[in-house]
């Protein structure tokens, strides 16, 4: 069910000659992870600061929390939490320290700022190291303590600038979970921006790819996938332990099944392209042809096809 509560309309921002944001019209629901994913310069970071109010836009409006953001600054940053790219602390000071800063700061209550702080830190996966110098933290570190200034101000939005950036591979996959885990429990509106493809796919619910400043496609991962693959949306590479022969009655028996659009043999693997999942049919097919199957492999389409292939229909983008 629709329940927006970050409206962008007509969004659009002028620098001399160029359109760093042309005419963006998007509509975020409450609870929602949405990934906005874009080459360099494409316009993310000037939609984000609209957004918070830091930058006019030449025309359209940004609405988030029901409050208009170039109107009212100071009252959209009290529901939305941001955290840029290059998110800093002061080094000398432990985590606890900069989030009890953070929280005064604020204007939490002093009698409530500890224990506000100590349990953000504890949702965000850093009890143990609330003593520790944020000069001795790690990037992956650096960047739940980052969550946690967030939560410390109990958001409705967060808007996070590429928080993968920089964090090595393992800490990727448990940081993008708190986030997703952060959304769930606590109905958490969260918008990402980044270049990783397949870790945004982990968790967002919809995705938008931004080029030259526009919303050129937008949606869940599948309706993504079916609008630029179309009638070859699904990929099925089944392995038999037989030699298959490249042409004659089996192939020909394959691609007069329903929903099937191509088929090619690579030694023993058959990849068989289909508009619709026919995993069950098929695997039927090859045991009915006596044939001794050793491998089943469903491709879906993840964002980096969608990705390319969206490039590859559209030249004139990969310029961006
Ligand atoms: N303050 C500014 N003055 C002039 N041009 C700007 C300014 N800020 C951004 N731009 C231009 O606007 C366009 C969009 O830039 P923006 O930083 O929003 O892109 P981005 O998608 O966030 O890219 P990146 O991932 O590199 O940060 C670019 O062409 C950039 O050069």
């Amino acid at each position: 069910m629709e329940n927006p509560i970050i409206q962008l309309d007509g969004l659009t921002k002028i620098y001399g000659k160029v359109k760093a944001v042309d005419n963006l019209h998007l509509r975020i629901n409450k609870g929602e992870i949405f990934g906005l994913l874009g080459p360099n310069g494409a316009g993310k970071t000037t939609t984000i600061l609209m957004m918070l109010g830091l930058s006019d836009p030449d025309a359209g409006q940004a609405t988030v929390c029901g409050i208009n953001a170039t109107r009212n600054p100071i009252a959209v940053k009290r529901k939305v939490g941001y955290m840029p790219d290059n998110a800093g602390f002061y080094d000398n000071l432990t985590a606890l320290e900069n989030l009890l800063y953070i929280g005064r700061l604020n204007g939490i209550a002093e009698q409530d700022i500890k224990a506000r702080a100590q349990e953000t830190m504890q949702l965000v996966g850093l009890s143990d190291a609330l003593h520790k110098k944020t000069s001795a933290y790690s990037r992956g570190m650096k960047q739940r303590l980052g969550l946690a200034d967030l939560l410390i101000r109990d958001p409705e939005v967060m808007i996070l600038d590429e928080p993968t950036l920089g964090i090595d591979p393992s800490g990727i996959r448990d940081f993008l979970e708190l986030i997703h885990h952060l959304s769930r429990q606590q109905g958490l509106t969260v918008l990402l921006s980044s270049h990783h493809l397949h870790h945004v796919q982990q968790i967002c619910d919809r995705v938008g790819i931004f080029v030259e400043g526009r919303l050129l496609m937008q949606g869940d991962i599948d309706t993504l996938s079916g609008e630029l693959f179309g009638k070859e949306s699904f990929e099925v590479a089944v392995t038999v332990r037989e030699e298959i022969p490249r042409e004659g009655r089996l192939i020909a028996a394959l691609q007069g099944m329903n929903s099937v659009v191509g088929v090619q043999v690579n030694g023993q693997t058959m990849d068989i392209t289909c508009s619709t999942d026919i995993t069950p049919e098929l695997v039927r097919f090859f045991v009915q042809q006596g044939l001794n199957i050793t491998g089943v492999q469903r491709k879906a389409y993840g964002l980096d096809e969608i990705y390319q292939r969206f490039f590859e229909n559209n030249p004139k983008k990969v310029s961006a």
